[in-house]
């Protein structure tokens, strides 16, 4: 049986903070090392962000993908589109949202548990976008002090400037502000100042390196 991974980073923010942008950074950052590394070590440290069922370093995991993958199919819509940052998926956003907060009511970690199913020979985990404090308490919960979580925070300057637009029934619901208040181990600003991003992630790249033994 796997041990798990050894870092889960949990990545938080409001819409268009750019959490999805901070995932790709680390991965592709992290592929630089893999690249750089012996063939040996590239042998024994497969990198992919797809999921093969090969073992891996970095597995990003999206909670939401199983949440637009059934949304998709009860509704007969476009699951690909749903996951792009396209306005296909904020045409659906609101409606997903209660969708999704029914399901989870039934069973809070649901979510979660489909969304990590088959990551296991993965060292690093990626979560791109918790949103609920049910999201941060079960990986707090499942791996103790191998979970970090990480705040991404942007103006409103800024993430107007990526297409954010105040929409009632979305910004003021739980997706959006259920993380407000809690506790984080790391603030990373992303207004557009490279300088900052870059020190949250260089922390990040080399917390994961170290939690898999690899030089940074
Ligand atoms: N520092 C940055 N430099 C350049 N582009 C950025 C930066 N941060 C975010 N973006 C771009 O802004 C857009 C929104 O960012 P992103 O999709 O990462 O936000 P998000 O927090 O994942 O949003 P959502 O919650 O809507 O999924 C994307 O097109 C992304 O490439």
């Amino acid at each position: 049986m796997s041990a798990g991974p050894r870092l889960v980073i949990v990545l938080s923010g409001k819409r268009k903070s750019g959490k999805d942008y901070l995932s790709d950074q680390l991965v592709s950052r992290l592929e630089q090392h893999a690249s750089s590394a012996t063939a040996q070590d590239k042998a024994a440290a497969t990198l992919t962000s797809t999921g093969t069922p090969s073992a891996g370093l970095v597995r990003v995991v999206r909670l939401s993908g199983p949440l637009k993958e059934q949304y998709a199919k009860e509704h007969n819509l476009d699951f690909q589109e749903l996951l792009a940052a396209s306005q296909y998926k904020e045409t659906y956003r609101a409606d997903m949202i209660k969708w999704g907060e029914a399901k989870r009511n039934a069973d809070p970690s649901f979510f979660c548990r489909t969304a990590t199913a088959g990551a296991d020979t993965f060292q690093i985990w990626i979560v791109s976008d918790a949103r609920r404090a049910s999201d941060l308490d079960y990986f707090r919960t499942a791996f103790g002090s191998r979970c970090f979580a990480v705040r991404v925070v942007a103006s409103d300057a800024a993430r107007e400037s990526r297409g954010y637009v105040f929409t009632a029934g979305v910004d003021d619901a739980e997706s959006e502000c259920g993380l407000d208040g809690a506790a984080f181990d790391l603030v990373v600003r992303n207004d557009g100042e490279q300088g900052t991003l870059q020190a949250g992630i260089d922390a990040l790249v080399k917390m994961a390196l170290d939690a898999c033994s690899m030089n940074a």
